[in-house]
């Protein structure tokens, strides 16, 4: 395992970057593409080790797909072309892949057996095999069907009318793409809306997807077309350097070409609530994407309550959040982020312990977490505990303390930002 001695001596972040392609689109760029007939050419694709995941698992099934650096060509005949993989398929260390993958596989005329790395195999897939039972599937794994490694015997499928106990768009997502695989109309009906870009994408690809507010409608048997995805940068990635220059004296940067698709600008909203100074001018849109640029500079964050409807939209932010709050002026609560629980880690578990190390005031409650602000941060030694938020999050504590801190298992930030430490590099080179 490697690790990092984090002590950099300017902690002023100054400049523009670009964040690399974000993850959610990323994978269903590939997805769609291989259940796509022609060809689909994806740029800015992000190539963190979640989404070569998705990939490998779609050349499995011997879908031609070609990546030279972001850009991926895929070619491929559409459903009807996919083979049943000879070998397991191995998710890594990717929700995402696993949940959406699942719902896939439960309508093609195969089997296959999954597996991912210990994180993987702890989080919860009962979540979406349930849902596909019910269309169907024959799903079994460890603990009654539950956990990875999981076999799915792929067959036919009938539709349903969904409504997710969870807020969760990987839910929302099997369903609706084990749905594309009937003969009739799958709705999911949600409470409150998660991210919608399998929605967006499915549209652009040439499905019959309907979406009246939180109710999405998708009509089966539909043959996708392959087209052109150009990825908008990651604002869960973003988010990392916009709380660095938020926290740090006299910094001023500003990140071009972020994903502003408005289930995924939370983080924007909690920094304007948070009275940070912010700017977001947004340019274009793509693929139903709106992509811009947002500017942040070193404010005094003052302390708020984060709860309800907002949770999903910052869900991945969530960590860098927390430290942001030690910071503010006040105490910060988050509440209804029960979710938490079920990521890389038990992210509450691994915020309050890694930011209570550094000398954070920061409590855990059942579904999110109490920080104190205006707290000096100190060094210390730390580990991601192999989540790539926790490791992101502990980089950037690193520019709030005198001494040095020591990052254990740095490596799992490949996940999704493998340039991570090189634009942190560039900012405060500055
Ligand atoms: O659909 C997606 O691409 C994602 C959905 C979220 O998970 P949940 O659906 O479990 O909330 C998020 O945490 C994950 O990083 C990506
Ligand atoms: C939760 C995450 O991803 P996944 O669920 O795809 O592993 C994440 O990227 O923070």
């Amino acid at each position: 395992m490697s690790q990092k001695v984090l002590a950099f001596e300017k902690k002023t972040l100054t400049g523009n970057i670009t964040v690399p392609g974000d993850k959610s689109i990323s994978h269903r760029a590939v997805m769609f593409g291989s259940l796509a007939e022609g060809t689909t050419k994806i740029t800015n694709f992000l190539a963190g080790e979640d989404c070569l995941s998705t990939i490998e698992a779609f050349q499995s099934m011997g879908v031609f797909i070609q990546r030279e650096e972001n850009t991926v060509l895929i070619e491929s005949e559409g459903v009807n072309g996919l083979e049943e993989p000879v070998q397991p398929i191995d998710l890594g260390n990717s929700g995402t892949t696993a949940r959406l993958l699942i719902g896939i596989l439960a309508g093609l005329p195969y089997h296959f057996t999954l597996y991912g790395d210990d994180s993987l195999s702890k989080r919860p897939m009962d979540r979406i095999a349930n849902p596909l039972r019910e269309m169907g599937a024959k799903i079994d794994g460890r603990e009654n069907g539950r956990l990875l490694p999981i076999a799915v015997r792929g067959g036919h499928l009938s539709p349903i009318d969904f409504k997710p106990p969870i807020k969760s768009a990987q839910i929302k997502s099997g369903v609706l793409l084990a749905g594309l695989l009937t003969d009739g109309v799958t709705t999911v009906e949600e409470k409150t809306k998660t991210r919608d870009h399998t929605e967006n994408m499915l549209q652009a690809f040439g499905a019959d997807i309907d979406v009246e507010g939180t109710t999405v409608k998708i009509t089966g048997n539909k043959k996708l077309t392959g087209c052109d995805i150009e990825v908008p940068g990651d604002i869960s990635s973003a988010a990392f350097f916009l709380v660095a220059a938020a926290i740090t004296k006299g910094s001023h940067i500003t990140i071009e070409n972020v994903g502003l698709n408005p289930t995924r600008t939370g983080i924007i909203d909690v920094l304007k609530m948070m009275n940070v100074s912010i700017k977001v001018v947004a340019k274009r849109t793509i693929g139903g994407e709106s992509i811009g640029d947002i500017t942040v500079q070193a404010s005094q964050p003052k302390a708020t309550v984060i709860e309800g409807d907002i949770i999903p939209r910052i869900i991945d932010e969530i960590p860098v959040i927390a430290l942001l709050a030690t910071q503010a002026t006040g105490q910060t609560v988050i509440k209804d982020a029960e979710e938490l629980r079920f990521k890389e880690t038990d992210r509450i578990e691994s915020v309050v312990n890694t930011l209570s190390k550094l000398g954070a005031t920061i409590t855990g409650t059942k579904d999110g977490m109490i920080i104190e602000g205006n707290t000096q941060l100190h060094g210390g030694v730390t580990e991601s505990y192999g989540d790539h938020r926790i490791g992101m999050m502990i980089a950037v504590a690193s520019l709030l303390t005198d001494e040095k801190v020591e990052l254990h298992d740095d490596e799992c930030i490949a996940i999704s930002y493998p340039t991570f430490f090189e634009d942190l590099h560039y900012l405060i080179s500055n």
